[in-house]
């Protein structure tokens, strides 16, 4: 199946659905700057056991650019409105750095609609307001020139030297999904994480977790995920061998950590 276009109240969305069609549903959610494709593995393999929705986060790939500035409420309830688009009452939920504060978000408030978490690359609080602040005048000030800069940019954000040495076809694919999102849609997300702290919060989380950390991430660190392990009760921690977008670099590793996270009862 291809992607579709669902709307919502709050704008469309562009989606792709894998699997069965009666099996238990998994959501993944997109990092800051790439698109649902980035999944592309993951749905690929969890498509045998799971029914798999993937959707472009508000402002990126094919999804609703509105005005920013966007809230991480706002990410989250879209994750809400699709559901309920899609008549999902309940779904495991697996969001990368932007997409897994996301999966925060719906934990703290909609925990009744996750049967799992899957927390990857992330914290409860990612970078500095200023930072994302700067970030995002930059890009509304600069347009498609400082989506370019930062596509340039993005290999030393999301990977390991190594990998980018090995795997240049890889690396140039996930710039272009960068260098094709929209200045807006892009500056009003930088908005969002500069808004976005759930350190206390995360502590009223009750759905069953898990915490994906890079080795060598160096935007969301291991110690950030250590310090939202201590937060959320039961919550586990996986550690693969990558730098911040971890389901690519590592995607074996990734998928194991994924698969025998699932694999238990919640
Ligand atoms: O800055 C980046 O590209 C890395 C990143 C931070 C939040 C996110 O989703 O990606």
């Amino acid at each position: 199946m291809q992607t579709q276009t669902i709307e919502t109240p709050g704008g469309r969305f562009r989606v792709r659905l894998d699997g069965p069609s009666q099996a238990p549903v998994l959501v993944f959610s997109n990092s800051l700057g790439t698109t649902l494709e980035m999944w592309d593995a993951q749905a690929e393999h969890f498509a045998q056991t799971h029914r798999v929705l993937r959707y472009d986060t508000r402002g990126h790939g094919g999804s609703v650019v509105s005005q920013g500035p966007y809230s991480l409420e706002q990410l989250g309830g879209d994750v809400l409105a699709l559901l309920d688009a899609l008549g999902i009452a309940k779904a495991s939920f697996c969001g990368i750095s932007m997409g897994g504060l996301t999966g925060l978000w719906l934990g703290v408030h909609a925990g009744e609609r996750l049967s799992h978490l899957v927390v990857c690359n992330s914290a409860a609080k990612i970078g500095t307001a200023e930072g994302w602040q700067t970030r995002s005048a930059l890009v509304r000030e600069k347009g498609a020139a400082a989506m370019a800069e930062l596509a340039a940019s993005s290999p030393g954000r999301w990977f390991t030297e190594p990998f980018i040495a090995a795997q240049p076809a890889r690396v140039a694919t996930s710039q272009g999904w960068i260098a094709g999102i929209a200045p807006e849609g892009y500056a009003a997300c930088c908005d969002a994480l500069a808004q976005a702290d759930l350190r206390e919060a995360i502590a009223t989380i009750r759905v069953p977790t898990l915490l994906i950390a890079g080795a060598s991430d160096p935007v969301t660190t291991v110690a950030d995920a250590q310090a939202m392990q201590r937060a959320i009760a039961g919550a586990r921690l996986a550690e693969v061998p990558a730098s911040h977008l971890s389901n690519l670099e590592a995607p074996a590793a990734f998928d194991d950590a994924l698969a025998a996270f699932l694999a238990t009862g919640a």
